[in-house]
């Protein structure tokens, strides 16, 4: 059964100095013929299945359109021409540490931000405990926020998000969690997560990671798929082309 079926997608982003206009300048420069616009491609046409309880992992370079499409699976932004079809409840883990209150507690963010990620305050209340104690913050749940450390911030976010139980889990880079030890013990939590047999997706720039733990590759370039299937296969014509094997 297909969880996620993406065809000819693409997604076009326009550039220029419509980001910088009010809307009533921008009306008044466009019947003056004043308005510069330039559309950039970030994707293009891009067409890739995910079955159930296959985990897909999606590589390529910086800047070719990996986070986009997460954005685009995850409803944050609409592909501009193409079909996306979802089946189940998305559970994405992008830009963990956003939707924190800087000047709440620990305590209170986890509230805060369980109840964002669809939470009842039963299961924060039941959880509570595991949560703080997995991200090692015991002595900091009063404190405010802001005066955690980067790493700490990190630690809690990722914490809180792994006691999601989705249907699809959507993932960006945040295997790199913290520091070494933590590390380990978040790639476990992750480990368990697939072995339960969610559907996931993984964006990654860690290729061992991805060779370990992807059952197929999605390779993109510059907004083009590069290559698509076989976790090895793909790895290694990836790497051969980031050592300059370009072919
Ligand atoms: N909001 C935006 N407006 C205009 N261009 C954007 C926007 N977001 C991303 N882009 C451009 O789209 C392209 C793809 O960006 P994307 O973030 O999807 O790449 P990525 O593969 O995730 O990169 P990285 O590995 O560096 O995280 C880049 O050229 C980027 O500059």
């Amino acid at each position: 059964m297909n969880m996620i079926e993406v065809d000819h997608v693409s997604v076009t982003y326009i550039l220029g100095d419509i980001k910088e206009l009010s809307l009533k300048e921008f009306f008044i420069r466009k019947m003056h013929g004043e308005v510069i616009t330039k559309e950039f491609k970030a994707l293009d046409d891009i067409t890739f299945h995910v079955e159930k309880g296959e985990l897909l992992g999606i590589i390529g370079s910086n800047g070719s359109g990996k986070s986009t499409i997460l954005k685009v699976l995850s409803n944050i932004m609409p592909a501009s021409a193409g079909t996306v079809k979802v089946n189940g409840v998305v559970a994405p883990l992008l830009e963990l540490t956003a939707g924190f209150d800087d000047e709440m507690t620990v305590k209170e963010n986890v509230y805060l931000r369980g109840a964002l990620l669809g939470y009842t305050r039963k299961f924060i209340e039941d959880k509570y405990d595991e949560i703080i104690d997995f991200a090692e913050i015991r002595d900091f749940e009063d404190v405010a926020f802001r005066k955690l450390s980067s790493g700490m911030k990190s630690k809690i976010a990722f914490s809180l998000a792994s006691f999601v139980k989705p249907d699809i889990l959507i993932l960006d880079e945040v295997l790199s969690v913290g520091d070494i030890s933590f590390k380990a013990k978040s790639e476990q939590r992750m480990k368990e997560l697939f072995d339960s047999g969610v559907t996931t997706i993984l964006v990654s720039h860690a290729i061992e990671q991805i060779r370990e733990m992807c059952t197929k590759v999605l390779w993109l370039e510059k907004g083009h798929m590069r290559g698509y299937g076989d976790t090895q296969e793909m790895c290694d014509k990836y790497e051969a082309y980031m050592r300059g094997e370009h072919a």
